[in-house]
């Protein structure tokens, strides 16, 4: 047994070498953050990355906790493009649920671990500026990323913090935008010049028939994604996930993956083996 802990660790070395220094935007979202089992290996290999001098940084989603809260208050929860229909009475759910709950509880996981996280929404140090998304019609205070003021990041990087970020945004005006995560994470990824976008979610990656559980993806362009998006390959969540990949592909972030966050260490999976796992955005 010692020796298969020496030999697995030997394995990672070259992957080690490889992203040691490196910045890796991830972000968290689906069954991973649910169930509680998975949510404590997912921190743990936060904490590993975080130990072989990896810069992990984290940006997490709650959609589901959302709409459980949605729900309570008598509001029915209704998506366009995958993107939440948001009014005003929704951001104020939106930003008391993934600023206030999702984050914290986050952010008490990974202290819990051992390392120190800290929490962030794109309000903090004007982190993530937005202006309103009209791409789909008015869907009410959806933003979508102007601008990134990375340098909050870099500071509580170079302290060896890891960041967890809830994609709640800012707008010149001060009213706050509701910006999809994984779009967030993009701009993020993109803005601190990562070297990799990982978007962990509850489905194996990208099927090319979502109905043929055979069909998975295993790689694509930015441009076959965009191409995929406009053909109606895929809808409902997968739509902001793939143009999130392709954007940051777009603006110089060399790979963005999509894994199954229901995978227990998904994450050291994709990180430290050859072939990696789930759909990979090049
Ligand atoms: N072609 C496709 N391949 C994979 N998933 C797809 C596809 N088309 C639509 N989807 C949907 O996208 C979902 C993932 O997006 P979402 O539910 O927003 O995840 P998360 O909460 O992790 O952000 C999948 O569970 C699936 O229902
Ligand atoms: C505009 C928009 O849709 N925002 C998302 C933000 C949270 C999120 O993206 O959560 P998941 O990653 O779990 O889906 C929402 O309101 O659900």
């Amino acid at each position: 047994m010692p020796e298969q802990i020496a030999a697995t660790l030997i394995q990672a070395l070259p992957y080690i070498r490889i992203f040691a220094g490196k910045t890796i935007v991830i972000k968290y979202g689906g069954n991973a953050m649910i169930d509680e089992e998975l949510k404590k290996a997912v921190m743990r290999d936060l904490v590993l990355m975080r130990l072989v001098g990896i810069n992990p940084i984290l940006v997490h989603g709650g959609g589901p906790e959302i709409n459980e809260a949605m729900k309570k208050l008598g509001k029915e929860p209704e998506f366009v493009a995958g993107r939440r229909v948001t009014d005003a009475e929704t951001m104020e759910i939106v930003e008391m649920v993934l600023t206030g709950k999702t984050n914290k509880s986050i952010v008490a996981h990974l202290n819990g671990e051992g390392v120190q996280a800290v929490g962030l929404s794109g309000k903090d140090a004007n982190l993530l500026i937005a202006t309103k998304d009209t791409d789909n019609g008015d869907i009410g205070f959806v933003g979508k990323i102007a601008h990134v003021n990375p340098e909050i990041i870099h500071t509580l990087t170079n302290g060896g913090y890891i960041p967890v970020i809830s994609s709640v945004a800012v707008g010149a005006d001060g009213q706050a935008y509701n910006v999809n995560a994984d779009t967030a994470a993009a701009a993020l990824a993109a803005a601190l010049h990562a070297e990799k976008l990982i978007l962990m979610t509850d489905v194996e990656g990208l099927y090319r028939d979502f109905s043929d559980k055979s069909s998975l993806v295993s790689e694509l362009t930015a441009s076959e994604a965009r191409q995929w998006i406009a053909d109606g390959i895929v809808d409902k969540g997968m739509i902001p996930k793939l143009e999130a990949c392709a954007s940051a592909v777009e603006d110089g972030v060399p790979r963005a993956h999509i894994i199954d966050g229901r995978r227990a260490h998904a994450l050291l999976i994709e990180l430290f083996t050859d072939t990696g796992i789930g759909t990979m955005v090049r």
